[in-house]
């Protein structure tokens, strides 16, 4: 357990040997989830951002830009949280403020099942400052529990609760923007989103279907993928590695990789780190989801990293896909 001045103790949650509170200045406090072996997961406070998540072997499996800007600018990697808003469809900043904020430890969060295997788990919670209410004029309580599984998964459930005291219900759209580190994109490929229809945002956001082969990745892609599957897999054949990510109460999967042109043009990312991550984003895009005053809305993104022994055509999609 990190030190802790008398005047600001730990939180009570997090007095366990599955968590550490690290204390950084300049709103980097963060909480580190440990599990077996070199298992661990890193959740910065700003932004209620993963920024880490190790395998058994301490191998990080989520990209994080060499430069990454530090607060209060959003931070290039990891698994940024899109809310209220995703990209630019609305009148806020893009992908919403709550990437920006900082957030809190939820010291009593209302009850959720977990599974009695995990150990490892923080709660985080998000209320709008005075500022947030003049630019989203929206009571709301945003919690986020951030869950590191016996066998490495990790997983985060939100759940966002209108707390409007006028009557009046609100509207956002959302995604979890999830980097993976990937050995090379060129020998990357996703499955599970073919045939799907997608809005290109290359193209103005028109509406395409996609062919039946899986998706690679030979150029630049910012595509929304709507009422995608509960699961898509991830497969890095240089690294005999797949990403197995599963969604609920998500319905819409966002993939984006800027390539050459777009990497030189963003200040906060290397002009060669395209070839190494992939974001494959759980969201809620087309519809945007609305609650009413004590309404509740419950979204979950699972991932887990298995070795695939993948060589020339022998994985068998359905087994990634359906276990
Ligand atoms: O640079 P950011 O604001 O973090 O956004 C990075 C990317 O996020 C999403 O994947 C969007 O679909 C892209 O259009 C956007 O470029």
């Amino acid at each position: 357990m990190a030190a802790a001045t008398p005047h600001s103790p730990p939180p009570p949650q997090l007095s366990s040997p599955f968590l550490e509170y690290i204390r950084a200045p300049g709103g980097l406090d963060k909480v580190v989830l440990r599990g077996r072996r070199s298992c661990s997961v890193e959740i910065r406070l700003f932004g209620g951002q993963v920024t880490s998540w190790k395998n058994d072997h301490g191998e990080e499996l989520l990209f994080v830009s060499s430069k990454a800007i530090k607060p209060p600018k959003p931070f290039r990697g990891g698994i940024p949280i899109c809310f209220p808003q995703f990209g630019t469809q609305g009148n806020l900043e893009q992908h919403g403020f709550a990437r920006n904020r900082l957030w809190a430890i939820d010291d009593n969060p209302p009850p959720l099942p977990v599974n009695p295997a995990i150990k490892a788990f923080v709660d985080l919670i998000l209320k709008p400052s005075e500022d947030d209410l003049k630019m989203w004029p929206h009571s709301f309580e945003f919690r986020l529990r951030i869950a590191l599984g016996a066998g490495g998964d990790l997983s985060l459930t939100s759940r966002i609760r209108n707390t409007n005291t006028d009557g009046r219900p609100f509207s956002y759209t959302f995604a979890f923007h999830t980097y993976f580190s990937v050995s090379d994109i060129s020998e990357v490929r996703v499955e599970g989103l073919e045939t799907m229809d997608y809005l290109d945002n290359m193209k103005g956001k028109e509406r395409f279907t996609e062919q039946g082969d899986a998706i690679v990745f030979e150029s630049e892609v910012d595509k929304v993928y709507l009422a995608a599957p509960s699961k898509v897999a991830i497969i890095d054949h240089d690294m005999r590695r797949t990403f197995v990510v599963t969604k609920e109460g998500l319905p819409d999967a966002v993939v984006w990789n800027p390539w050459d042109k777009k990497a030189k043009a963003m200040q906060d990312f290397g002009d060669s780190e395209y070839k190494h991550m992939l974001c494959v984003e759980p969201a809620a895009v087309e519809k945007p989801i609305t609650l009413k005053p004590g309404e509740e809305w419950k979204g979950r993104l699972g991932l887990s990293a298995v070795p695939s022994s993948y060589c020339s055509g022998q994985l068998d999609p359905l087994k990634v896909l359906h276990g």
